[in-house]
């Protein structure tokens, strides 16, 4: 599998707080890793930091063979990450077609219509306004605008957060169709099962830090949680 994606030694700060400390991983095209971790382990900041929505404090950041360290965000969108924030930052006042259609596209074969094809509950959704949505009609929506960038690297955080299951149920229906595309992802997922089923490979932070990555069927669930919580293995490292 050829690399897409290179982070080195990567170090981002909240003001004098390390939340990513010396973070180092890869992704290859076309693979679905899960970054897991309990609350406050650096998640979310690591992904912005390689969307570029929040500063690199050290270490460097490798998209298709280019250093895109000091890039900002608006040209890595136009070189193809594409990230669905926690909160999903939809318009409330716009409908779901107009949340769509402000996603300035790069050439590529997502186009309105495939993306309503891989979310067909949009499809009775779009003259809504975003301010009427359930929780999975949003998710979709922000997913669906992040695709309609035509991504090459598309970065989900908290997919299923705040979902009911049968909402979960049906967005993960739809990221099985990016999957089966071809679509490299990078999901954050606090539901380690669902983590571990859809993942090629997990990433756990814990405290800043890589804790395990390991590929998804070479790991069981017992040491994933083990590393989550650190409970006295030390880092672990499989692939
Ligand atoms: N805006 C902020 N200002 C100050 N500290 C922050 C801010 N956002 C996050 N942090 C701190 O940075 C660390 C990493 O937070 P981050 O949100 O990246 O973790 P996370 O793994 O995504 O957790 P969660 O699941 O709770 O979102 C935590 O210690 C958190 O308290």
């Amino acid at each position: 599998m050829t690399e897409l994606l290179n982070v080195r030694n990567l170090t981002a700060r909240h003001g004098q707080l390390p939340a990513v400390r010396e973070v180092s991983l890869t992704i290859g095209r076309g693979e679905v890793l899960a970054l897991v971790g309990a609350n406050g382990a650096g998640k979310s900041t690591l992904l912005r930091a390689i969307a570029g929505v929040h500063p690199i404090g050290g270490g460097t950041v490798h998209f298709d063979g280019s250093d895109i360290t000091r890039l900002p965000a608006d040209r890595r969108v136009a070189a193809g990450i594409a990230l669905v924030p926690e909160g999903r930052r939809l318009f409330p006042e716009m409908t779901v077609e107009e949340n769509l259609r402000v996603a300035r596209s790069r050439p590529g074969g997502w186009e309105l219509e495939m993306v309503l094809e891989a979310f067909p509950m949009l499809r009775q959704a779009l003259r809504r306004r975003a301010s009427t949505l359930s929780g999975g009609e949003q998710q979709s929506t922000a997913i669906a605008r992040a695709l309609l960038t035509n991504p090459r690297l598309l970065l989900i955080d908290e997919v299923s957060l705040g979902l009911s299951p049968v909402a979960t149920e049906a967005v993960y229906k739809s990221l099985d169709r990016l999957i089966r595309a071809g679509t490299t992802l990078v999901l954050v997922e606090q539901d380690l099962g669902r983590a571990m089923s859809v993942a090629d490979r997990i990433v756990c932070l814990r405290d800043g830090r890589v804790a395990l990555t390991a590929h998804a069927g070479a790991v069981t669930r017992e040491e994933v949680t083990e590393a989550y919580f650190g409970l006295g293995k030390p880092t672990a490292v499989r692939s």
